[in-house]
């Protein structure tokens, strides 16, 4: 199903959706590390794509030359259980996917703005745009950490501000947060949502409806590109 900016497909279960969804992140990999030598991907955190980075750690490309990054963080530092790098480092920087480079987007700093700043002066160096970037989404309708509540929700959702990286500040995100840009998400050559369970199905139909619109509305209206939603109950 194609609509508004993005295609939809959903998979009988959520291993099918993973292996899926690996397979094209890694075709993308490759296709870049021929191009370019090198190549760079953003994953998301949180609960979901624990079966995604194990299917994709295991794909036989040349992770020495790809960069994994963040899509967002959480301002905690990577011994927290809310650290998405910790997530990143046990589920997918292991197996062949070992050899890849990880470029964090937490600092041990006195705020997250610090953090950021620091962020954005390390992955300046990196081979942007982005190969492939993989957003989650909230039940709030968030992505990345565009949270609906966010005190700069207008500057996070600006897809020609100048920045990589923005620290983010929202009584509903549980603590600071440091996430990619809108620029830097919107022009990457891939651009997926990974979603599972039915009350993310409809959070993201709302969404898509004529009624408020959410930061994950947001980010695909903004896409230049269809935003490839991968989906399984
Ligand atoms: O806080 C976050 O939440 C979203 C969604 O997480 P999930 O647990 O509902 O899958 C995630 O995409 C984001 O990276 C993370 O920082």
């Amino acid at each position: 199903m194609a609509a508004n900016g993005y295609s939809w497909t959903e998979f009988p279960t959520r291993e099918a959706l993973a292996e899926a969804l690996a397979g094209q992140v890694a075709d993308r990999l490759a296709d870049a590390i021929e191009r370019r030598g090198a190549g760079l991907l953003a994953v998301s955190g949180g609960t979901t794509p624990g079966r995604f980075f194990e299917a994709l750690s295991s794909r036989p490309i040349a992770w020495d030359k790809v960069t994994v990054t963040l899509v967002d963080e959480r301002f905690v530092p990577p011994s927290s259980p809310r650290s998405n790098a910790a997530l990143v480092a046990e589920k997918l920087l292991r197996d062949k996917a070992s050899a890849a480079r990880f470029a964090p987007l937490y600092h041990a700093a006195d705020s997250a703005a610090e953090a950021a700043s620091q962020a954005e002066a390390d992955l300046s160096a990196l081979p942007w745009p982005l190969d492939a970037a993989v957003l989650g989404m909230g039940t709030d309708g968030h992505t990345a950490s565009f949270f609906p509540d966010a005190d700069t929700l207008a500057t996070l959702l600006d897809p020609a501000g100048g920045r990589t990286i923005l620290p983010v500040d929202a009584p509903s995100a549980g603590e600071p947060r440091v996430t990619l840009s809108m620029t830097r998400l919107i022009e990457a050559g891939f651009l997926a949502l990974h979603i599972e369970g039915a009350e993310k199905r409809a959070v993201f139909e709302t969404a898509m409806g004529s009624g408020d619109k959410k930061p994950i509305r947001a980010v695909i209206e903004a896409s230049p590109r269809p935003v490839k939603v991968f989906w399984a109950a």
